[in-house]
């Protein structure tokens, strides 16, 4: 088992943000995107743009005018950020994809190599992702999840029969997830994308060798695995434990993509807490789901055999859809329009409580970029309610929001104080339904404790570079921002939450100058909310923040008080983060605990409901 690396702060989005990269490195990698689109418009295509990117590359679409009907191509490129070894793989993914021919699988065209540039050419697949689709709308109907079940069902009984393949050994595409299903609504098309991490399995699933002859098990290693890693978020136990690989991973795949959709959260975790079969399922699926999900390899077997063998039946049920009512925020939260949305990166602090040795957990490769992420995001030794609630809180940064919260775990409640502004409308339903569901996470939470985050728009993040001394290099110090509110109702100013009030965090270790220290003293009396982090690296320190003032009659003083802040943050010479956030009043929203959430399915004669 390789050795745990400390990190000590992370941010938990998913990618960086290209504002959070340094001016020089953001530089390089618009360069390098424009480079790709520039090779491409040189061989002949039109109408080159970015349709994508993940862990391992960008892909970017084209057209060629040269055939009728014009063809739609994709064009994938791999990080130039990875290791060669990893970028090589690309080769691979185009293999594997050239042995698939589905409906369901855009056509491999081709695999080039321009320089040490692998570019894989293949079919375009309509429409946009799985994951950005529940992003925009939230859970999806019972109707839905029904009829893709009955589709990756599908798919991966052809993988496994592989009878179009040169040979007839079952394929496993080791990656089966929301933001891998390419969904085009207009025409209900369902694209299966990403074959980076699939391979031919070694067994059939019930602990058998599978080869196509008996050469082939001869020659090939039969000891080792020669499983991919899939994205932590959603693979199974035995895929991240490095078991050899089997049609199997992709049941666990296609379990947590229809349970991520249907409750939407992007993840697989949340299932002890919010189980399937509180989602208004249909019985039967929701309980196959729960089953496939389950802790216990036996019962997720006999789960994932009913569900290849039973869902053609399953989807048959009548399933309309049934008038949703709206749903209400469990938190509340504000709107606000901008022209220019916020680019949101959240923060979170205090999270060391959320940590839960668990070294059960044996690792097949750490050169991996999904490891990297993992490793990133802290998720190595935690228990799956509390990857679940992290997963939550980055959930929360896909949306263009910006504020904080805070959530305090007592003996028998939860206290969670909130300010969070959206700042796009329509995505309301979608964002309470996210907002639900980190409460309900949090309610799943049995350790005493207390979590911050902080969202803010990583397009305001302040950078300044030093010199080879540590010195600060700048002509002129850039200024911190801040919103002005109008009026606001005097009942708010009754109980303001310090930016001091829960001591310092075990988790931070940047000692921040006296003067700055006392400006964020003297902010404190000023009625606001807002918050500011120093992240201080040897190259450089930048300064995440928002601001919004609730009291204009101080605006003079608020104003002079983040001058100063910024004048002093030159003295900074340690490294390390330390953050600060107000929340605009105590409107503690309480909430009792609770293991599980009940049962809730679709009901059984939907014409009396509808
Ligand atoms: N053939 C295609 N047609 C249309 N869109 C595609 C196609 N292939 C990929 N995409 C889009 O590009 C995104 C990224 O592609 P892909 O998943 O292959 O990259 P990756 O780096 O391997 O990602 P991951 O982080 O999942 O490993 C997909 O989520 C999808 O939206």
């Amino acid at each position: 088992m390789p050795e745990k690396k400390k990190i000590h702060n992370f941010y938990i989005n998913e990618e960086q943000s290209i504002y959070l990269l340094s001016h020089t490195d953001a530089k390089k990698h618009k360069q390098w995107l424009k480079i790709c689109m520039k090779q491409l418009e040189l061989l002949g295509y039109k109408n080159v743009e970015e349709v994508g990117s993940g862990a391992y590359g960008f892909v970017f679409s084209g057209t060629d005018i040269h055939v009728k009907p014009h063809a739609q191509w994709v064009f994938k490129f791999s990080r130039i950020t990875l290791a060669q070894s990893v970028r090589d793989r690309l080769e691979d993914e185009a293999y594997m994809l050239s042995q698939v021919d589905n409906p369901l699988v855009p056509k491999f065209f081709a695999f080039e190599r321009i320089k040490k540039q692998g570019i894989l050419m293949m079919e375009r697949a309509p429409g946009i992702n799985l994951e950005q689709v529940s992003l925009k709308y939230g859970k999806m109907s019972a109707r839905f999840i029904t009829d893709l079940a009955l589709k990756l069902r599908n798919v991966l009984q052809d993988l496994r029969e592989n009878k179009q393949g040169i040979s007839l050994t079952p394929i496993v595409h080791g990656d089966v997830k929301p933001s891998n299903l390419v969904w085009f609504e207009k025409s209900n098309k369902l694209s299966l994308v990403d074959w980076g991490s699939s391979v031919f399995a070694q067994e059939d699933g019930y602990g058998n060798a599978v080869a196509t002859n008996i050469m082939d098990l001869m020659s090939s290693d039969t000891q080792s695995s020669n499983a991919r890693m899939g994205d932590v978020y959603f693979i199974g136990d035995e895929q991240m434990e490095g078991a050899k690989s089997s049609p199997r991973f992709d049941e666990q795949g296609v379990a947590s993509t229809l349970y991520a959709l249907a409750s939407a959260q992007s993840c697989r975790f949340g299932a002890q807490v919010i189980p399937t079969t509180s989602l208004g399922l249909p019985i039967e699926l929701a309980k196959v789901i729960d089953g496939m999900l389950s802790k216990d390899k036996n019962i997720r077997d006999e789960a994932g055999d009913y569900f290849m063998n039973n869902m053609p039946k399953m989807a048959k049920a009548y399933l309309p859809k049934l008038d949703c009512q709206d749903i209400k925020s469990a938190i509340p939260f504000w709107h606000n329009e901008l022209i220019e949305l916020p680019d949101t990166v959240v923060y979170s602090s205090r999270k060391s409580f959320l940590r839960e040795a668990d070294k059960s957990q044996a690792l097949i490769d750490v050169n991996d970029a999904q490891l990297d992420r993992y490793y990133r995001e802290f998720l190595l030794d935690m228990g799956d309610t509390e990857k679940a609630f992290l997963a939550s809180i980055s959930r929360l940064a896909k949306f263009p929001v910006v504020g904080g919260l805070s959530f305090h775990w007592k003996e028998k409640q939860l206290f969670i104080e909130s300010s969070l502004i959206l700042n796009q409308k329509e995505l309301d339903h979608s964002f309470s339904t996210a907002i639900n569901n980190t409460v309900k996470l949090a309610q799943g939470i049995k350790q005493q404790g207390l979590f911050k985050c902080c969202l803010f728009d990583a397009r305001k993040t302040i950078q300044i570079e030093r010199n080879d001394e540590g010195k600060f290099i700048f002509d002129e110090l850039p200024q911190l921002e801040y919103q002005v509110m109008s009026s606001i109702q005097l009942n708010e100013i009754n109980r303001p939450h310090s930016y001091f009030e829960d001591g310092n965090d075990p988790d931070e270790q940047l000692k921040l100058p006296k003067e700055v220290l006392k400006c964020v003293f003297a902010l404190n009396q000023i009625h606001h909310t807002g918050c500011i982090i120093f992240e201080s690296l040897p190259d450089r320190l930048k300064v995440h923040h928002y601001y919004r003032l609730l009291d204009q009659d101080k605006e003079q003083e608020f104003s002079n008080l983040l001058q100063k802040i910024m004048a002093n943050i030159i003295q900074i010479t340690s490294v390390g983060v330390a953050g600060f956030m107000k929340l605009p009043y105590k409107n503690t929203r309480e909430f009792d605990l609770c293991e599980k959430q009940p049962d809730y399915f679709y009901p059984k004669n939907p014409k009396k409901i509808n």
